[in-house]
């Protein structure tokens, strides 16, 4: 990963290694509001980075940018670029960028509340002009990943949980059978142990079928246990990426950057 302060080489990397790359880029809103002052990171194939950071520190910017969505929003890159693999994103609409691989679980878990659970993620196939055939053997394969679809595939959305809800929005994302699934917050709302069970999921996904994942999360504990790497993001900067191991075990960044009480030690030092 790149960055001001990554720990891992840049002559480990090959060109074919390295899936979505930004470099410095800065974003606004409405061509006043500036959102994002100089964000970078690199993702590897088959790795998961979350990129952290506080209440308006620009990761939903960030990732609105990786997805080409921020125009719908009034807002505009006006600095650096950003590859998704051979493609330059910000020259290639959203749809496409699905059917090229790159799709995107929005904050809020968002699903068709009034469809069922087996409507919201057929839904999520139809992009793709996928076969009859290849439409249901996808369906099998999210429910062996989410089992409790399965058992909720004839209800309506907006009558389960909010935990699978948002197991619903992911399936509904997998349906296009991505090669980069980036995800804002999948924690946010929900207990504990649903975040948990979905997280483990996810790098189960990452593990077994190769899938790339860029998650935004405020939860940086729950973050930090299951990405490779990750990115902190202040004030619409990257001012910090590394290795999650190594971030975790880090308390000064816990306490500066990721609004975890100081311990002592930490308060001595600063
Ligand atoms: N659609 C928008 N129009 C104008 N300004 C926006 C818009 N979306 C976000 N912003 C502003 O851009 C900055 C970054 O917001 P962003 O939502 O990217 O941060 P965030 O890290 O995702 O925050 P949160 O964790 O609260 O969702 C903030 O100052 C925010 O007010």
């Amino acid at each position: 990963m790149s960055g001001p302060n990554s720990n891992e080489k840049e002559s480990d990397m090959t060109e074919a290694d390295i899936l979505l790359t930004v470099e410095d880029v800065k974003a606004t809103y409405n061509h006043a509001i500036r959102a994002l002052d100089g964000v970078s990171l690199t993702l590897k194939r088959g790795e998961i980075v979350a990129l952290l950071g506080a209440n308006g520190a620009g990761k939903t910017t960030a990732l609105k940018a990786v997805s080409n969505l921020l125009p719908a929003e009034r807002g505009q890159i006006v600095a650096g670029r950003i590859r998704f693999g051979e493609l330059d994103v910000a020259a290639v609409s959203p749809d496409a960028l699905v059917r090229a691989g790159l799709v995107q679980v929005l904050e809020g878990r968002h699903c068709f509340r009034s469809l069922t659970v087996e409507e919201n993620l057929v839904s999520g196939g139809i992009g793709r002009s996928a076969k009859r055939g290849e439409i249901a053997a996808d369906l099998e394969r999210i429910y062996t990943w989410f089992p409790r679809l399965k058992e909720k595939r004839r209800l309506a959305a907006g009558l389960t949980s909010g935990g699978e809800q948002q197991m619903t929005a992911i399936g509904r994302a997998l349906m296009s059978r991505p090669r980069l699934l980036v995800l804002d917050e999948p924690s946010m709302g929900l207990a504990p142990l649903a975040v948990q069970d979905i997280f483990r999921t996810l790098r189960r996904l990452n593990r077994e079928e190769g899938l790339s994942i860029l998650v935004a999360e405020q939860n940086s504990a729950v973050a930090l246990t299951y990405a490779d790497k990750a990115v902190i993001l202040e004030n619409g900067i990257s001012v910090l990426s590394g290795y999650a191991r190594d971030l975790k075990s880090r308390d000064d960044i816990k306490a500066l950057y990721l609004g975890q009480k100081p311990s002592a030690a930490v308060l001595a030092a600063y």
